[in-house]
């Protein structure tokens, strides 16, 4: 379905993405995890279209995407959230979630009605008259979902969406992204929260300074000393696993 092909980025003298490759088949929930900085969200961002890559290739379904505008691969079913959610504050909630329908429901009445099915299904149906400004945190997280989803993607790029919920907040939303990956959206999701990433995916991509440097399933990936020294930096596996023996 999306295949990401050796694509870089440069921003003057840094190499934010550095020749990442990745590729997804339909359906299923792919992580997308990495230190703060790794060049997630600018990956994202040449996936959808809002950053041009300075090498490598986009493929989505087969067509060369590399150089086409965001809306076109909006229109293709290429769907993102963002990581700062910025709500338009003076309109309802309905009418924030309709800005993404109008993609592909050009009347009024269409875009409302298709916005009110999507926020039912992202648990915002009680809020929908009510102005973007008054949601609380969880509220604008799930109000930037159900934007992205009013576009009818295939494939869905969430960035973040559990960051800044309490615990209870994420236990309520993961059945919520359960929920959409079984109506057949593809999503490809950026995530700090590692019991989250655990819970719904069941691949994981990991970048650490630009590169991709492990593939797989969240618990083999998680093992791999590479991703440990990503995070917790140089010998830091050697000494988990020595500090593990000690403990028996
Ligand atoms: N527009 C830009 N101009 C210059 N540098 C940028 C720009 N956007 C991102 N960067 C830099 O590129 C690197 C990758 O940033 P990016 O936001 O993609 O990382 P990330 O993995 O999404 O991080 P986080 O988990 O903290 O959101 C960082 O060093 C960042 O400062």
């Amino acid at each position: 379905m999306l295949a990401v092909d050796g694509v870089s980025k440069r921003f003057g003298g840094l190499m934010a993405v550095d020749s990442a490759t990745l590729a997804l088949e339909p359906g299923g929930i792919i992580g997308l995890i990495g230190p703060n900085g790794a060049g997630k969200t600018t990956l994202f961002s040449m996936i959808s279209g809002f950053i041009a890559p300075t090498d490598g290739r986009i493929r989505f379904e087969g067509t060369d995407i590399t150089s086409e505008e965001p809306h076109r691969r909006a229109e293709r079913g290429i769907g993102r959230t963002f990581q700062i959610v910025q709500p338009f504050a003076g309109l309802t909630v309905c009418e924030n979630i309709a800005v993404g329908a109008y993609l592909r429901h050009a009347k009024r009445a269409d875009a409302t009605a298709k916005a009110r099915e999507v926020a039912r299904r992202v648990g915002l149906g009680p809020e929908l008259d009510r102005p973007a400004g008054g949601l609380t945190v969880a509220g604008r997280k799930r109000l930037e979902l159900a934007r992205a989803l009013a576009t009818e993607p295939k494939l869905l790029l969430l960035d973040e969406v559990l960051a800044g919920l309490n615990p209870s907040e994420i236990r309520d939303i993961i059945p919520v992204i359960r929920g959409i990956r079984d109506e057949g959206v593809t999503i490809l999701m950026i995530e700090h929260v590692m019991q989250a990433v655990m819970n719904l995916c069941e691949r994981v991509y990991v970048l650490a300074q630009g590169r991709m440097i492990a593939e797989g399933p969240p618990a083999a990936v998680c093992a791999d000393a590479r991703v440990i020294e990503a995070y917790l930096g140089h010998g830091a596996a050697a000494r988990l696993k020595a500090e593990g023996a000690a403990h028996g």
